[in-house]
């Protein structure tokens, strides 16, 4: 299946449309079934997202919003993804939803990812909404090129569940879901940003090899529809 690609003229506006299909999404999963669930990811891209949908009209106590990946470091650390998360989207209206953390304080980071696995079991499969980056590596959530865990982490029969994972690129231990985990959400975006990201998603397009780039395998082989959310 190919993924759908959106154009927005800028970063606001990507923002402002983005934060209303997600909402609308979540909406109507909170009509159907009383409870919604949101996976985002971290980085520099969400800000402005966060900041839209943080902003927009639901039942926010009825959704739950965990990550796809966390850096394995405590939720007041700089580059945790908790605490931009907490920053830009737990705010407002949003402030209402139930948040479940990835990073857990265990002495290793895989005794934190079993522990993230256990707390993660509170959300009913599959996810209704997930938001994707991608590094310049060609990395998403914490699948980066070459990882310890990559195989793993990117086989669709694998187990719903989060999984350690080191690699030269990531700078620190990181926490991951899977890639079954998130392949199948009721909507599954891509939301990357700059002419630079949009070149390293047509080389990811043209070539087949995950270990070097593995949003390839979200690309080619997600079992939801991929739709690609860029501005410049
Ligand atoms: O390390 C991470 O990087 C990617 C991409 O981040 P960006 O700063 O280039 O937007 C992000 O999707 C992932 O969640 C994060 O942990």
């Amino acid at each position: 299946m190919e993924p759908n690609l959106h154009e927005f003229s800028d970063g606001t506006v990507l923002a402002e449309k983005l934060a209303d299909q997600v909402a609308h999404r979540l909406a109507a999963a909170v009509e159907a079934r009383g409870e919604a669930s949101l996976a985002v990811s971290g980085g520099s891209t969400p800000k402005r997202f966060f900041r839209a949908l943080a902003n927009r009209d639901i039942d926010w106590a009825k959704v739950t919003v965990t990550l796809v990946d966390e850096r394995f470091v405590p939720a007041d650390h700089p580059r945790s993804n908790h605490l931009l998360v907490r920053e830009n989207l737990l705010q407002g209206k949003a402030a209402a939803a139930h948040f479940i953390p990835l990073y857990h304080d265990r002495p290793s980071v895989e005794e934190a990812a079993q522990a993230a696995t256990a707390a993660a079991k509170a959300i009913s499969p599959p996810f209704d909404v997930v938001i994707l980056g991608m590094g310049g590596d060609g990395h998403t959530a914490s699948f980066f090129p070459h990882g310890s865990t990559l195989n793993q982490a990117l086989d669709a029969a694998g187990p719903r569940s989060v999984l350690p994972m080191e690699a030269d690129g990531a700078e620190e231990p990181r926490l991951t879901f899977s890639f079954s985990s998130l392949t199948d959400a009721g909507m599954l975006v891509l939301h990357i940003e700059g002419q630079s990201k949009k070149d390293v998603l047509a080389k990811a397009q043209e070539g087949t090899n995950e270990t070097e780039m593995p949003i390839r395998a979200v690309l080619h082989r997600a079992s939801s529809p991929v739709d690609i959310y860029w501005a410049p």
